[in-house]
Protein backbone atom coordinates (compact mmCIF):
# COMPACT_ATOMS: atom_id res chain seq x y z
CA UNK A 1 0.00 0.00 0.00
CA UNK A 2 1.56 3.62 -0.60
CA UNK A 3 0.66 5.91 1.63
CA UNK A 4 0.62 9.36 0.05
CA UNK A 5 1.94 11.83 2.14
CA UNK A 6 2.16 14.77 -0.25
CA UNK A 7 -1.73 15.72 0.92
CA UNK A 8 -2.18 13.93 4.14
CA UNK A 9 -2.76 16.97 7.25
CA UNK A 10 -1.72 15.98 10.60
CA UNK A 11 -2.88 17.71 13.60
CA UNK A 12 0.17 18.85 16.29
CA UNK A 13 -1.43 15.77 18.49
CA UNK A 14 -1.24 13.40 16.24
CA UNK A 15 2.36 14.48 15.00
CA UNK A 16 3.22 13.95 19.07
CA UNK A 17 1.96 10.57 18.74
CA UNK A 18 3.48 9.52 15.63
CA UNK A 19 6.82 10.99 17.57
CA UNK A 20 6.25 8.19 20.22
CA UNK A 21 5.51 5.60 17.85
CA UNK A 22 8.45 5.96 16.20
CA UNK A 23 10.36 5.63 18.97
CA UNK A 24 8.48 2.88 20.38
CA UNK A 25 9.41 1.29 17.07
CA UNK A 26 13.36 1.54 17.97
CA UNK A 27 13.94 4.82 16.10
CA UNK A 28 16.75 6.98 17.18
CA UNK A 29 14.52 10.32 17.78
CA UNK A 30 18.03 12.17 17.99
CA UNK A 31 18.59 10.97 14.18
CA UNK A 32 14.73 12.59 13.25
CA UNK A 33 16.08 15.78 14.91
CA UNK A 34 19.17 15.86 13.12
CA UNK A 35 17.65 15.15 10.02
CA UNK A 36 15.06 18.15 10.48
CA UNK A 37 17.80 20.71 11.36
CA UNK A 38 19.90 19.66 8.56
CA UNK A 39 17.17 20.24 6.20
CA UNK A 40 16.70 23.69 7.45
CA UNK A 41 20.02 24.56 7.26
CA UNK A 42 19.72 23.24 3.36
CA UNK A 43 16.86 25.03 2.68
CA UNK A 44 18.39 28.15 4.07
CA UNK A 45 21.63 28.23 2.12
CA UNK A 46 19.44 27.30 -1.05
CA UNK A 47 17.09 30.39 -0.63
CA UNK A 48 19.24 32.65 0.66
CA UNK A 49 23.01 31.98 -0.84
CA UNK A 50 23.74 35.66 -0.70
CA UNK A 51 22.97 36.04 3.00
CA UNK A 52 25.46 38.01 5.18
CA UNK A 53 24.55 35.97 7.93
CA UNK A 54 22.15 33.28 9.61
CA UNK A 55 20.54 34.65 13.05
CA UNK A 56 19.26 31.31 14.61
CA UNK A 57 16.42 31.80 17.32
CA UNK A 58 16.44 29.04 19.32
CA UNK A 59 13.03 28.08 21.70
CA UNK A 60 13.10 26.19 25.17
CA UNK A 61 11.97 22.80 23.33
CA UNK A 62 12.55 20.45 19.96
CA UNK A 63 11.97 23.19 17.73
CA UNK A 64 14.77 24.61 19.67
CA UNK A 65 16.61 21.29 19.08
CA UNK A 66 16.27 21.73 15.54
CA UNK A 67 17.55 25.09 15.59
CA UNK A 68 20.94 24.27 17.13
CA UNK A 69 21.37 21.03 14.61
CA UNK A 70 21.14 23.81 11.70
CA UNK A 71 23.24 26.38 13.32
CA UNK A 72 25.82 24.08 13.57
CA UNK A 73 25.61 23.10 9.91
CA UNK A 74 24.96 26.42 8.83
CA UNK A 75 28.68 27.31 11.09
CA UNK A 76 30.05 23.95 9.39
CA UNK A 77 29.21 25.39 5.59
CA UNK A 78 31.32 28.10 5.90
CA UNK A 79 28.09 30.82 6.82
CA UNK A 80 28.00 33.55 9.24
CA UNK A 81 25.95 32.10 11.86
CA UNK A 82 24.59 33.71 15.52
CA UNK A 83 22.69 31.98 17.83
CA UNK A 84 20.08 33.57 20.32
CA UNK A 85 18.14 31.73 22.70
CA UNK A 86 15.22 31.81 24.48
CA UNK A 87 15.37 30.86 28.51
CA UNK A 88 18.72 29.04 29.35
CA UNK A 89 19.92 26.84 27.05
CA UNK A 90 21.67 25.04 30.21
CA UNK A 91 18.08 23.91 31.17
CA UNK A 92 17.18 22.17 27.58
CA UNK A 93 16.15 18.31 27.65
CA UNK A 94 16.87 15.09 25.98
CA UNK A 95 17.19 15.81 22.14
CA UNK A 96 17.13 19.47 22.32
CA UNK A 97 19.51 19.40 25.21
CA UNK A 98 22.07 17.08 23.08
CA UNK A 99 21.84 19.36 19.75
CA UNK A 100 22.79 22.38 21.87
CA UNK A 101 25.88 20.63 23.29
CA UNK A 102 27.30 19.62 19.33
CA UNK A 103 26.78 22.98 18.49
CA UNK A 104 29.64 25.36 19.23
CA UNK A 105 28.88 28.34 18.40
CA UNK A 106 27.85 30.31 21.60
CA UNK A 107 24.51 31.64 22.47
CA UNK A 108 23.44 35.47 23.20
CA UNK A 109 20.01 36.33 24.68
CA UNK A 110 16.85 36.41 22.62
CA UNK A 111 15.67 39.95 23.74
CA UNK A 112 19.47 41.24 22.69
CA UNK A 113 18.56 40.43 19.16
CA UNK A 114 18.60 43.71 16.64
CA UNK A 115 17.56 42.59 13.19
CA UNK A 116 20.47 44.14 10.66
CA UNK A 117 20.22 44.32 6.88
CA UNK A 118 21.79 40.99 5.44
CA UNK A 119 20.38 38.72 8.21
CA UNK A 120 18.52 35.74 8.04
CA UNK A 121 16.26 34.88 10.64
CA UNK A 122 15.98 30.82 11.19
CA UNK A 123 13.10 30.70 13.60
CA UNK A 124 13.30 27.74 16.32
CA UNK A 125 11.54 29.46 18.77
CA UNK A 126 8.49 27.30 19.07
CA UNK A 127 6.88 25.14 16.55
CA UNK A 128 4.48 22.03 17.21
CA UNK A 129 4.72 22.12 21.15
CA UNK A 130 3.09 25.90 21.34
CA UNK A 131 0.71 25.67 24.01
CA UNK A 132 -0.52 29.07 24.67
CA UNK A 133 -0.25 33.10 23.77
CA UNK A 134 3.58 33.93 23.23
CA UNK A 135 4.85 35.91 26.19
CA UNK A 136 5.18 39.64 25.71
CA UNK A 137 9.08 39.69 25.35
CA UNK A 138 8.72 37.36 22.86
CA UNK A 139 6.21 39.08 20.63
CA UNK A 140 8.45 42.21 21.20
CA UNK A 141 11.26 40.16 19.33
CA UNK A 142 8.63 38.64 16.91
CA UNK A 143 7.49 42.43 16.00
CA UNK A 144 10.78 43.69 15.72
CA UNK A 145 12.02 41.11 13.20
CA UNK A 146 8.48 41.82 10.87
CA UNK A 147 9.56 45.15 11.44
CA UNK A 148 12.73 44.72 10.33
CA UNK A 149 11.58 42.82 6.76
CA UNK A 150 14.71 40.87 7.56
CA UNK A 151 13.59 37.26 5.24
CA UNK A 152 12.77 34.39 8.00
CA UNK A 153 12.65 30.49 7.81
CA UNK A 154 10.27 28.95 9.82
CA UNK A 155 11.12 25.02 11.33
CA UNK A 156 8.53 23.35 11.69
CA UNK A 157 5.47 26.55 11.96
CA UNK A 158 6.29 30.32 12.09
CA UNK A 159 6.44 30.56 15.98
CA UNK A 160 3.07 31.57 17.19
CA UNK A 161 1.04 29.98 14.66
CA UNK A 162 -0.82 27.47 16.32
CA UNK A 163 -0.41 24.20 14.53
CA UNK A 164 -4.31 23.10 15.10
CA UNK A 165 -5.93 26.20 14.06
CA UNK A 166 -4.05 28.04 11.96
CA UNK A 167 -4.56 31.17 14.47
CA UNK A 168 -2.02 33.39 15.85
CA UNK A 169 -1.00 33.33 19.45
CA UNK A 170 -0.19 36.94 20.18
CA UNK A 171 2.15 37.02 17.21
CA UNK A 172 3.87 35.76 14.39
CA UNK A 173 6.38 35.72 12.31
CA UNK A 174 5.59 36.40 8.50
CA UNK A 175 8.06 33.50 7.28
CA UNK A 176 9.31 33.67 3.72
CA UNK A 177 9.53 29.79 3.62
CA UNK A 178 8.55 26.90 5.95
CA UNK A 179 10.20 23.76 6.69
CA UNK A 180 7.86 21.06 8.09
CA UNK A 181 8.44 17.56 8.73
CA UNK A 182 6.71 14.76 7.35
CA UNK A 183 3.49 16.21 6.46
CA UNK A 184 1.45 19.32 6.37
CA UNK A 185 -0.58 20.56 9.99
CA UNK A 186 -3.79 22.44 9.34
CA UNK A 187 -1.95 25.46 10.71
CA UNK A 188 -0.33 25.83 7.13
CA UNK A 189 -3.28 25.68 5.11
CA UNK A 190 -5.86 27.22 7.53
CA UNK A 191 -5.62 30.89 7.27
CA UNK A 192 -3.87 33.38 8.71
CA UNK A 193 -1.61 30.59 9.11
CA UNK A 194 -0.93 29.91 5.45
CA UNK A 195 0.00 33.38 4.19
CA UNK A 196 2.23 33.09 7.53
CA UNK A 197 4.32 30.53 7.02
CA UNK A 198 5.36 31.58 3.09
CA UNK A 199 6.39 28.83 1.14
CA UNK A 200 5.74 25.57 2.11
CA UNK A 201 8.13 22.20 2.04
CA UNK A 202 7.61 19.21 3.71
CA UNK A 203 10.18 17.29 4.49
CA UNK A 204 10.78 13.62 4.89
CA UNK A 205 13.10 12.88 7.92
CA UNK A 206 12.51 9.72 7.95
CA UNK A 207 9.60 8.43 10.17
CA UNK A 208 8.10 5.48 8.38
CA UNK A 209 4.99 6.68 6.01
CA UNK A 210 2.97 3.55 7.50
CA UNK A 211 3.29 5.03 11.10
CA UNK A 212 2.02 8.60 9.88
CA UNK A 213 -0.84 7.03 7.82
CA UNK A 214 -1.88 4.95 11.16
CA UNK A 215 -2.02 8.26 13.62
CA UNK A 216 -3.75 10.46 10.72
CA UNK A 217 -7.44 11.13 10.31
CA UNK A 218 -8.89 11.33 7.21
CA UNK A 219 -8.05 15.37 6.44
CA UNK A 220 -6.21 15.90 3.35
CA UNK A 221 -5.26 19.11 1.13
CA UNK A 222 -7.75 19.36 -1.69
CA UNK A 223 -6.59 17.51 -4.91
CA UNK A 224 -7.51 15.75 -7.39
CA UNK A 225 -6.40 12.82 -5.65
CA UNK A 226 -8.99 13.46 -3.10
CA UNK A 227 -11.90 12.76 -5.62
CA UNK A 228 -10.10 11.51 -8.93
CA UNK A 229 -11.55 7.68 -8.60
CA UNK A 230 -14.81 9.33 -9.13
CA UNK A 231 -14.10 12.36 -12.01
CA UNK A 232 -13.03 9.39 -14.12
CA UNK A 233 -16.38 7.81 -14.52
CA UNK A 234 -17.70 11.17 -15.69
CA UNK A 235 -15.78 11.02 -18.76
CA UNK A 236 -17.42 10.11 -22.06
CA UNK A 237 -16.76 6.98 -23.04
CA UNK A 238 -16.85 5.01 -19.51
CA UNK A 239 -19.69 2.95 -18.72
CA UNK A 240 -20.36 4.89 -15.45
CA UNK A 241 -21.39 7.77 -18.25
CA UNK A 242 -23.74 10.07 -17.46
CA UNK A 243 -24.87 13.77 -17.57
CA UNK A 244 -27.83 14.28 -15.37
CA UNK A 245 -30.33 17.07 -15.84
CA UNK A 246 -29.69 19.85 -13.22
CA UNK A 247 -32.46 22.54 -12.05
CA UNK A 248 -31.76 25.56 -10.96
CA UNK A 249 -34.27 27.61 -8.89
CA UNK A 250 -34.41 31.35 -9.67
CA UNK A 251 -35.77 34.17 -7.85
CA UNK A 252 -37.95 36.42 -8.34
CA UNK A 253 -37.91 39.73 -11.23
CA UNK A 254 -35.33 41.38 -9.84
CA UNK A 255 -32.83 38.67 -8.71
CA UNK A 256 -32.70 36.58 -11.63
CA UNK A 257 -29.15 36.81 -12.72
CA UNK A 258 -27.66 34.66 -9.73
CA UNK A 259 -29.51 31.64 -10.76
CA UNK A 260 -28.81 31.86 -14.49
CA UNK A 261 -24.75 32.04 -13.36
CA UNK A 262 -25.31 28.87 -11.22
CA UNK A 263 -26.65 27.46 -14.57
CA UNK A 264 -24.82 28.72 -16.68
CA UNK A 265 -22.19 27.27 -14.43
CA UNK A 266 -23.50 23.98 -14.03
CA UNK A 267 -24.15 23.50 -18.01
CA UNK A 268 -20.16 24.12 -18.46
CA UNK A 269 -19.17 22.23 -15.79
CA UNK A 270 -21.11 19.11 -16.90
CA UNK A 271 -24.66 19.19 -16.53
CA UNK A 272 -25.92 17.27 -19.59
CA UNK A 273 -29.49 19.46 -19.11
CA UNK A 274 -29.62 22.49 -17.54
CA UNK A 275 -33.44 23.76 -16.86
CA UNK A 276 -34.38 27.25 -15.02
CA UNK A 277 -37.12 26.77 -12.72
CA UNK A 278 -38.45 30.51 -12.66
CA UNK A 279 -41.58 32.03 -11.41
CA UNK A 280 -43.68 33.55 -13.86
CA UNK A 281 -43.09 37.02 -13.27
CA UNK A 282 -39.37 36.41 -13.54
CA UNK A 283 -40.30 34.35 -17.00
CA UNK A 284 -39.34 36.71 -19.80
CA UNK A 285 -36.34 38.36 -18.15
CA UNK A 286 -34.71 34.57 -17.76
CA UNK A 287 -36.14 33.52 -21.10
CA UNK A 288 -34.47 36.61 -22.86
CA UNK A 289 -31.12 35.53 -21.89
CA UNK A 290 -31.24 31.70 -21.73
CA UNK A 291 -29.77 29.81 -24.85
CA UNK A 292 -28.77 26.36 -23.73
CA UNK A 293 -30.49 26.25 -20.43
CA UNK A 294 -34.13 25.02 -20.39
CA UNK A 295 -36.71 27.52 -19.06
CA UNK A 296 -40.10 26.04 -16.95
CA UNK A 297 -42.14 28.05 -14.79
CA UNK A 298 -41.84 27.18 -11.63
CA UNK A 299 -43.59 29.03 -9.18
CA UNK A 300 -45.51 28.17 -5.93
CA UNK A 301 -44.65 25.01 -3.97
CA UNK A 302 -47.60 22.95 -5.74
CA UNK A 303 -45.54 23.75 -9.25
CA UNK A 304 -43.11 22.02 -7.60
CA UNK A 305 -44.70 18.99 -6.44
CA UNK A 306 -45.56 18.57 -9.84
CA UNK A 307 -42.27 19.04 -11.19
CA UNK A 308 -40.88 16.43 -9.01
CA UNK A 309 -42.83 13.77 -10.09
CA UNK A 310 -40.41 13.41 -12.79
CA UNK A 311 -37.98 11.01 -10.84
CA UNK A 312 -35.21 11.79 -13.41
CA UNK A 313 -34.73 15.22 -12.08
CA UNK A 314 -32.30 14.27 -9.47
CA UNK A 315 -30.54 17.65 -8.79
CA UNK A 316 -31.23 20.85 -7.65
CA UNK A 317 -29.78 24.33 -7.21
CA UNK A 318 -31.74 26.39 -4.44
CA UNK A 319 -30.75 29.59 -2.67
CA UNK A 320 -28.54 32.16 -5.86
CA UNK A 321 -31.09 35.03 -5.52
CA UNK A 322 -33.92 32.78 -4.25
CA UNK A 323 -34.87 35.69 -1.57
CA UNK A 324 -35.18 34.71 2.53
CA UNK A 325 -38.49 33.17 3.76
CA UNK A 326 -40.94 30.65 3.75
CA UNK A 327 -41.00 29.71 0.11
CA UNK A 328 -37.47 29.09 0.69
CA UNK A 329 -37.98 26.97 3.38
CA UNK A 330 -41.02 25.12 2.23
CA UNK A 331 -39.12 23.80 -1.30
CA UNK A 332 -35.57 22.98 0.39
CA UNK A 333 -37.65 20.72 2.74
CA UNK A 334 -39.56 19.27 -0.73
CA UNK A 335 -36.14 19.00 -2.68
CA UNK A 336 -33.50 17.33 0.63
CA UNK A 337 -35.15 14.12 -0.77
CA UNK A 338 -32.70 14.55 -4.07
CA UNK A 339 -29.35 16.07 -4.52
CA UNK A 340 -29.54 19.58 -3.47
CA UNK A 341 -27.02 22.19 -3.31
CA UNK A 342 -28.56 24.74 -0.71
CA UNK A 343 -26.99 28.20 -1.00
CA UNK A 344 -27.05 32.11 -0.14
CA UNK A 345 -30.80 32.79 0.64
CA UNK A 346 -31.46 29.05 0.66
CA UNK A 347 -29.33 28.43 3.81
CA UNK A 348 -30.42 31.85 5.40
CA UNK A 349 -34.15 31.10 4.95
CA UNK A 350 -33.08 28.08 8.13
CA UNK A 351 -32.00 30.95 10.90
CA UNK A 352 -34.83 30.17 12.40
CA UNK A 353 -36.33 26.46 12.17
CA UNK A 354 -33.21 24.73 11.29
CA UNK A 355 -34.20 21.67 13.13
CA UNK A 356 -36.60 20.67 10.88
CA UNK A 357 -34.16 20.77 7.22
CA UNK A 358 -31.35 18.54 9.52
CA UNK A 359 -34.27 16.11 10.73
CA UNK A 360 -35.44 15.87 7.07
CA UNK A 361 -32.19 15.56 5.33
CA UNK A 362 -31.32 12.92 7.95
CA UNK A 363 -34.52 10.80 7.31
CA UNK A 364 -34.24 11.42 3.53
CA UNK A 365 -31.11 9.90 3.21
CA UNK A 366 -30.47 12.50 0.00
CA UNK A 367 -27.46 13.86 -1.62
CA UNK A 368 -27.09 17.83 0.43
CA UNK A 369 -24.63 19.97 0.34
CA UNK A 370 -24.56 23.47 1.77
CA UNK A 371 -21.99 26.40 1.06
CA UNK A 372 -22.02 28.96 4.00
CA UNK A 373 -19.20 31.55 4.05
CA UNK A 374 -18.66 32.81 7.16
CA UNK A 375 -21.71 34.64 7.75
CA UNK A 376 -23.94 32.70 6.54
CA UNK A 377 -22.42 30.05 8.71
CA UNK A 378 -22.88 32.04 11.74
CA UNK A 379 -26.60 32.57 11.21
CA UNK A 380 -26.68 29.01 10.58
CA UNK A 381 -24.49 27.42 13.00
CA UNK A 382 -24.04 30.30 15.41
CA UNK A 383 -23.00 28.14 19.03
CA UNK A 384 -20.30 26.42 16.41
CA UNK A 385 -19.26 29.73 14.79
CA UNK A 386 -18.92 31.64 18.36
CA UNK A 387 -16.65 28.41 19.87
CA UNK A 388 -13.47 29.94 18.78
CA UNK A 389 -11.52 26.87 20.82
CA UNK A 390 -12.30 25.21 17.31
CA UNK A 391 -10.38 25.46 14.38
CA UNK A 392 -12.38 26.62 10.87
CA UNK A 393 -12.09 22.10 9.86
CA UNK A 394 -13.10 21.25 13.55
CA UNK A 395 -16.30 24.03 13.26
CA UNK A 396 -16.94 22.53 9.39
CA UNK A 397 -16.93 19.33 11.28
CA UNK A 398 -19.36 19.76 13.51
CA UNK A 399 -21.74 21.63 11.38
CA UNK A 400 -21.71 18.78 9.24
CA UNK A 401 -22.56 16.04 11.70
CA UNK A 402 -25.35 18.90 13.02
CA UNK A 403 -26.94 19.05 9.92
CA UNK A 404 -26.06 15.94 8.19
CA UNK A 405 -25.23 17.27 5.28
CA UNK A 406 -21.91 18.43 3.32
CA UNK A 407 -20.97 21.70 4.52
CA UNK A 408 -18.85 23.87 1.92
CA UNK A 409 -17.67 26.55 4.71
CA UNK A 410 -16.15 29.28 2.23
CA UNK A 411 -13.52 31.34 2.18
CA UNK A 412 -9.80 31.72 1.00
CA UNK A 413 -9.09 28.36 3.10
CA UNK A 414 -12.74 26.93 1.87
CA UNK A 415 -13.03 23.23 4.28
CA UNK A 416 -15.71 20.53 2.63
CA UNK A 417 -16.51 18.38 5.61
CA UNK A 418 -18.85 15.21 5.44
CA UNK A 419 -21.07 14.39 8.46
CA UNK A 420 -18.68 11.35 9.09
CA UNK A 421 -15.63 13.82 9.86
CA UNK A 422 -13.96 13.41 6.62
CA UNK A 423 -12.66 16.59 5.75
CA UNK A 424 -10.42 18.78 3.09
CA UNK A 425 -9.27 22.15 2.81
CA UNK A 426 -8.68 23.82 -0.43
CA UNK A 427 -5.32 25.82 -1.41
CA UNK A 428 -6.02 26.99 -4.78
CA UNK A 429 -7.93 29.72 -4.45
CA UNK A 430 -6.41 33.27 -5.88
CA UNK A 431 -7.42 36.34 -4.11
CA UNK A 432 -9.79 37.50 -6.59
CA UNK A 433 -12.26 34.78 -6.76
CA UNK A 434 -14.01 36.41 -3.99
CA UNK A 435 -15.96 38.35 -6.75
CA UNK A 436 -19.60 39.52 -6.78
CA UNK A 437 -21.32 35.94 -8.05
CA UNK A 438 -18.31 33.99 -7.53
CA UNK A 439 -20.29 31.91 -5.27
CA UNK A 440 -23.32 31.06 -7.51
CA UNK A 441 -20.76 30.11 -9.87
CA UNK A 442 -19.46 27.21 -6.89
CA UNK A 443 -22.93 26.54 -6.30
CA UNK A 444 -23.49 25.41 -10.07
CA UNK A 445 -20.49 23.40 -10.88
CA UNK A 446 -21.53 21.49 -7.29
CA UNK A 447 -24.61 20.56 -8.77
CA UNK A 448 -23.23 19.34 -12.29
CA UNK A 449 -21.15 17.11 -10.38
CA UNK A 450 -24.22 15.55 -8.34
CA UNK A 451 -26.58 15.08 -11.63
CA UNK A 452 -23.26 13.07 -12.57
CA UNK A 453 -23.81 11.10 -10.62
CA UNK A 454 -20.91 12.12 -7.67
CA UNK A 455 -21.39 11.54 -4.27
CA UNK A 456 -21.39 14.99 -2.14
CA UNK A 457 -18.40 15.19 -0.75
CA UNK A 458 -16.24 14.34 -3.89
CA UNK A 459 -19.04 16.13 -5.33
CA UNK A 460 -18.38 19.23 -3.08
CA UNK A 461 -14.45 18.55 -2.64
CA UNK A 462 -13.75 18.33 -6.58
CA UNK A 463 -16.11 22.05 -7.56
CA UNK A 464 -14.65 23.91 -4.82
CA UNK A 465 -10.88 22.59 -6.35
CA UNK A 466 -12.30 23.20 -10.27
CA UNK A 467 -13.64 26.60 -9.19
CA UNK A 468 -9.90 27.64 -7.84
CA UNK A 469 -8.50 26.75 -10.96
CA UNK A 470 -11.40 28.65 -13.02
CA UNK A 471 -10.13 31.48 -10.55
CA UNK A 472 -6.74 31.44 -11.66
CA UNK A 473 -7.15 30.58 -15.25
CA UNK A 474 -9.64 34.13 -15.34
CA UNK A 475 -6.95 36.43 -13.51
CA UNK A 476 -7.13 39.35 -12.06
CA UNK A 477 -9.60 40.60 -13.33
CA UNK A 478 -11.94 37.74 -12.97
CA UNK A 479 -15.41 38.26 -13.20
CA UNK A 480 -18.55 35.42 -12.30
CA UNK A 481 -18.92 35.45 -16.46
CA UNK A 482 -15.03 34.87 -16.97
CA UNK A 483 -15.27 32.29 -14.13
CA UNK A 484 -17.87 30.18 -15.98
CA UNK A 485 -15.81 30.61 -19.73
CA UNK A 486 -12.93 29.14 -17.79
CA UNK A 487 -14.19 26.09 -16.02
CA UNK A 488 -12.08 23.35 -17.36
CA UNK A 489 -12.27 19.22 -17.46
CA UNK A 490 -12.09 17.45 -14.31
CA UNK A 491 -8.82 15.65 -14.15
N1 LIG B 1 8.61 14.19 13.94
C1 LIG B 1 8.75 15.45 14.01
O1 LIG B 1 7.96 16.21 13.48
C2 LIG B 1 9.87 15.97 14.77
C3 LIG B 1 9.82 17.27 15.20
N2 LIG B 1 10.80 17.84 15.88
C4 LIG B 1 10.67 19.20 16.31
O2 LIG B 1 10.08 19.19 17.57
C5 LIG B 1 9.15 20.24 17.66
C6 LIG B 1 8.16 19.98 18.75
O3 LIG B 1 8.91 19.99 19.94
P1 LIG B 1 8.25 20.24 21.36
O4 LIG B 1 9.34 20.20 22.33
O5 LIG B 1 7.14 19.31 21.52
O6 LIG B 1 7.61 21.67 21.20
P2 LIG B 1 8.22 23.12 20.97
O7 LIG B 1 9.67 23.11 20.83
O8 LIG B 1 7.43 23.72 19.86
O9 LIG B 1 7.80 23.92 22.27
C7 LIG B 1 7.76 23.28 23.53
C8 LIG B 1 8.39 24.15 24.58
O10 LIG B 1 7.88 25.45 24.52
C9 LIG B 1 7.21 25.76 25.75
N3 LIG B 1 6.05 26.58 25.41
C10 LIG B 1 4.98 26.22 24.72
N4 LIG B 1 4.18 27.27 24.51
C11 LIG B 1 4.78 28.32 25.09
C12 LIG B 1 4.45 29.70 25.22
N5 LIG B 1 3.34 30.21 24.68
N6 LIG B 1 5.28 30.50 25.87
C13 LIG B 1 6.41 30.02 26.41
N7 LIG B 1 6.79 28.74 26.34
C14 LIG B 1 5.97 27.90 25.67
C15 LIG B 1 6.90 24.46 26.37
O11 LIG B 1 6.83 24.66 27.74
P3 LIG B 1 5.67 23.95 28.61
O12 LIG B 1 5.72 24.68 29.90
O13 LIG B 1 4.39 24.15 27.88
O14 LIG B 1 6.06 22.53 28.69
C16 LIG B 1 8.11 23.63 25.94
O15 LIG B 1 9.22 23.92 26.74
C17 LIG B 1 8.56 20.29 16.30
O16 LIG B 1 7.93 21.51 16.08
C18 LIG B 1 9.80 20.06 15.44
O17 LIG B 1 10.43 21.30 15.20
C19 LIG B 1 11.98 17.00 16.21
O18 LIG B 1 13.13 17.68 16.21
C20 LIG B 1 12.19 15.87 15.19
C21 LIG B 1 11.01 15.09 15.05
K1 LIG C 1 9.31 27.84 14.58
Amino acid sequence: MRYALEDMLVTPAEMAAIDKDAADSGIDSFSLMRSAGMAVSAAALRLFPAASRFVVLCGPGNNGGDGYVAAEALAGSGAQVAVYALGDPNKLRGDAAKARSACRLGVIDLEAYQPQSGDIVVDALFGAGLARDLPDAVQKIIERVNASRVPVVAVDLPSGIDGRTGEVRGASFAAAHTVTFMAAKPGHVLMPGRELSGTLEVFDIGIPARLVAARASDLRINGPAVWRQYSGGLRPGTHKYKRGHLAVLSGGLTSTGAARLSAAAGLVAGAGLVTLGSPLEAAAVNASHLTAVMLKEIGTAADLAEWLRDKRLNTFVLGPGFGVGKKARDFALMLCDRALVLDADGMSSFQQGREELFQKIAESGGQVVMTPHEGEFARLFPEVGADTSLSKIERAQVAARLSHAVIVYKGPDTVVAAPSGRAVVNVDAPAWLATAGSGDVLAGIIGAHLAQGMPAFEAAAAAVWRHGEAGIRAGRTATAETLVENISPLP
